[in-house]
């Protein structure tokens, strides 16, 4: 499921409306009644507008109609949510324009965007609902019956949950993306101009660089947290040259967070040392490096959290409203989807079956290439990027 946006500019104020409605009736409704989307759009054309509404949203795909359905009623389709989470961004003014996928994810698709300064940023569009539900639904309860909101919730806790967390690192100093805004299963962060560490085939002082991610898993636990994915891929490496050009570092920037855990978690040794071994494996293949020194181990670490008065960022993410009820939740989403590698192609099995025409006329192919108009006026720049209006004026 790519994000599409070429039908973005086309929607009226009374589609948005209608849209919106969808998104809250599915709050409590698996298929959500038409006379429902009707009394919360209250548009004042009265049924015939929502009516208009309901078949254009339908047409391209950003709600759909179940097919064995006891009563008529539509569901917000992945491409709805993305629209929905879109145009909070662009009327907050953090994204202007929407360029190309950079990355996909095993639970999300990465885009660049640019607001209308044409500063570029990332946004990160989480998508949990790729893995099968069925695996899931064996252990959790709060999926009875509410097969379609499932992955709208647990996509939506993951954003919030990265957003929690990348505030609280950010603010302590931690080398993460900026974290600009949240909009559902939506984040726009600022954009590292440094390729991840699977790209690199050298570097100068591998001791140095191991020394330094080594001291960033023992900083973070001594904040009270596992990344629970320290690999080569989430860990970005970026040049920093001195003024006079004469000297270059490596700074790690740490990305993706949806799987932290507390050091406190009743696995977090196991994570620990999952992280651990990443790293170390990494250094011995790819840069034949191995520490002499042993460990970081996890007894040690354990004793350092919440030394010397620092934060514990595991308590100001639970703070934040990231309850423990969401956080496992969540967690239940991740480890199916950690343990079902092959669930990664698209929405899930279920979605499929009961889906009448989900993508509609826009489709989701060639997305990923084209430049996407969405606003009322095209305004290219060098990078590709186009200009994303909104036409309702809220
Ligand atoms: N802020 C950013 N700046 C630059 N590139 C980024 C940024 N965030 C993500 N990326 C790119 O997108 C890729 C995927 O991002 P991320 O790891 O957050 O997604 P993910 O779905 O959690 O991936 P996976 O689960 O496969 O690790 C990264 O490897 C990186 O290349």
């Amino acid at each position: 499921m790519l994000l599409d946006t070429k039908a973005m500019r086309h929607l009226t104020a009374e589609d948005w409306r209608v849209l919106t409605a969808v998104e809250m009736g599915s709050k409590n409704h698996e298929l959500v009644p038409t006379p429902l989307i009707e009394k919360i759009a209250r548009l004042k054309g009265g049924a015939s507008g929502v009516h208009k509404s309901i078949s254009a949203l339908a047409k391209v795909g950003l709600i759909a109609r179940m097919k064995e359905a006891k009563y008529d009623g539509y569901r917000l389709s992945y491409g709805g949510l993305d629209y929905l989470a879109l145009h909070t961004h662009a009327s907050r003014k953090h994204v202007y324009s929407v360029g190309s996928r950079v990355g996909v994810g095993k639970e999300s698709d990465i885009m660049i965007v640019a607001d209308d300064q044409g500063t570029q940023k990332i946004l990160k569009i989480h998508r949990l609902g790729r893995i099968s539900f069925r695996t899931v639904k064996t252990n959790r309860d709060y999926l009875k019956n509410r097969q379609s909101a499932s992955w709208m919730y647990l996509s939506r806790l993951a954003a919030i949950k990265e957003y929690a967390f990348m505030q609280a690192l950010r603010e302590e100093g931690f080398p993460v993306p900026e974290p600009i805004a949240q909009s559902r299963h939506t984040i726009v962060m600022t954009l590292i101009d440094a390729p991840p560490m699977r790209q690199i085939s050298s570097v100068p002082d591998p001791a140095a660089l191991y020394a330094e991610l080594i001291s960033l898993i023992l900083r973070l636990a001594k904040h009270g947290l596992i990344h629970g994915d320290f690999n080569e891929f989430n860990i970005l490496i970026r040049e920093d040259k001195t003024d006079d050009d004469s000297t270059t570092t490596l700074t790690p920037i740490l990305i993706d967070f949806p799987q932290m855990v507390s050091m406190d978690h009743q696995n977090a040794e196991m994570y620990f040392d999952r992280d651990v071994a990443c790293v170390k494996r990494f250094f011995a293949r790819r840069f034949h490096f191995e520490s002499t020194a042993p460990g970081p181990f996890f007894k040690d670490a354990k004793k350092t959290v919440g030394r010397d008065g620092v934060r514990r960022l595991d308590a100001v993410v639970e703070a934040s409203g990231f309850t423990k009820k969401m956080a496992k939740d969540l967690e239940a989403a991740i480890r199916a989807q950690e343990a079902n590698p092959k669930s990664d192609a698209g929405e899930s099995e279920e979605d499929s079956e009961e889906e009448e025409d989900d993508e509609g006329e826009s489709g989701s192919e060639g997305g990923e290439e084209g430049l996407q108009v969405i606003g009322d006026q095209v305004v290219e720049n060098e990078e590709g990027l186009e200009k994303l209006t909104i036409n309702d004026g809220t």
